[in-house]
C-alpha cells in the first residue's frame, strides 16, 4: 500500500483522547503535557510519479503508439512533442486511463494505473465548454459544488476556490464573463486557465493537459506555462502536457521531453541533454535555431 506521512500539531496530550479517528497506534508522545509534531499514516499518496513502459496501441495492423516509455516526477513538467499525428493524443488517453493499452504498461507510485489511481488524475482537453453568460467565478464556484462533496463546509469551498484563482493568475478578471463572438469576454490564455482551474478543485496529483497552449500567441502560451510550472513546483504536482511547436523560450520551462515520430518514440530525456543526443548522432542545434522546431523537423 502506498503510504505518505502526513502531520498534525496539537497543544495537549489529552486532545487525542477525545479524538476517536485518530488511530491510537500512531500517536506518538513526549513528556505528560507536549506540544508536539504528531505522525501519523494515511493512504492517500500527496504526489505521484508517473512511468509508462513500453506503451504499444494498435489500429488494425498498424502501431499508433510503439514501445514508448518515459517517466515524470512530482513538480515536473513532461512535454510530449511531435509531429501532427504521432500519436501525443494517444499517449494522454492511455495515461489518464481512457484508453485500453496492446502492451506495455503504465504506473502510478510504482502501482499499475487503476480506478483508485484515477480519481488522482485531471484530464484538460483542448475544448473549453463554458456558458458565455457567467463569469469565470461562478464558473468556478458551480463547478465546485457539482464536484465537491455536500460535507466540505461552505466556507472551505470558497476558500478553495480563491486559492485556485489566486494560483493561476485569474483574481483579477474573476468576475468577467466568459463572453462569446457578439460580447467579447475573457480572452483566450484566460479561458484556458479557467479550464484548468475547474479541474484542479478534485485537487489532483497528476495533470494531464492536451495542447493547453493551442491557440494562443507566444506571450499569452509563456505565461500560461510559467503559471503551470510554478503551480507544479509549490504544490508538488507532476504534469503532462502535449505542445505542438512551443517558442524557444517556451521550450527551455520543461523538464523532460518525449519526441513522438510516427508512434515511435524518437527521444526521451532532460530537455537540456537533446542538445548532446542529436550531437551523439552527428547533428548539430545551430544557436539562431529554435530547438522545438528543430526536433520536430
Ligand atoms: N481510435 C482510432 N482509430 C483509428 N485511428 C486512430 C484512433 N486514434 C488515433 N488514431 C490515429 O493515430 C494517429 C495519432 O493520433 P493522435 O491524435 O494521437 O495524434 P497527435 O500527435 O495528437 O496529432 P495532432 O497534433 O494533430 O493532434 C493518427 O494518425 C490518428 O488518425
Amino acid at each position: 500500500m502506498a503510504c505518505a506521512l502526513d502531520y498534525l500539531t496539537i497543544g495537549d496530550k489529552e486532545d487525542f483522547k477525545r479524538d476517536p479517528t485518530m488511530p491510537s497506534e500512531t500517536i506518538y508522545t513526549v513528556g505528560e503535557s507536549i506540544t508536539v509534531t504528531i505522525p501519523f499514516i494515511t493512504d492517500s499518496p500527496r504526489t505521484l510519479q508517473l512511468s509508462f513502459q513500453d506503451v504499444t496501441i494498435l489500429h488494425q495492423e498498424r502501431k499508433i503508439l510503439n514501445e514508448v516509455s518515459g517517466t515524470v516526477s512530482p513538480g515536473e513538467v513532461l512535454a510530449i512533442m511531435g509531429p501532427s499525428g504521432s500519436g501525443k493524443t494517444t499517449l494522454l488517453d492511455c495515461l489518464s486511463g481512457q484508453r485500453h493499452i496492446d502492451s506495455g504498461a503504465i504506473f502510478l507510485n510504482r502501482e499499475p494505473l487503476s480506478k483508485k489511481w484515477r480519481r488522482k488524475i485531471c484530464y484538460v482537453l483542448q475544448e473549453e465548454i463554458f456558458f458565455s453568460g457567467l463569469t469565470l467565478r461562478e464558473t468556478v464556484w458551480y463547478t465546485a459544488l457539482l464536484r465537491l462533496p455536500e460535507k466540505m463546509p461552505k466556507s472551505q469551498k470558497i476558500t478553495l476556490v480563491d486559492g485556485i484563482l489566486e494560483a493561476l493568475d485569474l483574481t483579477f478578471c474573476q468576475h468577467t464573463k466568459f463572453g462569446d463572438y457578439m460580447n467579447r469576454g475573457l480572452s483566450g490564455g484566460e479561458k484556458k486557465r479557467a479550464n484548468i482551474a475547474c479541474e484542479l478543485l478534485t485537487n489532483p496529483l497528476l495533470m494531464l493537459l492536451d495542447e493547453p497552449t493551442s491557440g494562443l500567441d507566444s506571450h499569452s502560451a509563456i505565461s500560461l506555462m510559467k503559471v503551470l510550472k510554478r503551480y507544479a513546483l509549490q504544490e508538488l504536482k507532476t504534469v503532462v502536457i502535449t505542445v505542438h511547436q512551443p517558442s524557444s523560450q517556451m521550450f527551455h520551462m520543461f523538464d523532460k521531453l518525449l519526441l513522438l515520430y510516427n508512434g515511435d518514440m524518437a527521444y526521451f530525456g532532460e530537455v537540456n541533454s537533446i542538445y548532446r543526443y542529436f550531437e551523439d548522432i552527428g547533428v548539430v542545434i545551430e544557436p539562431h535555431y529554435n530547438p522545438a522546431e528543430f526536433v520536430c523537423e
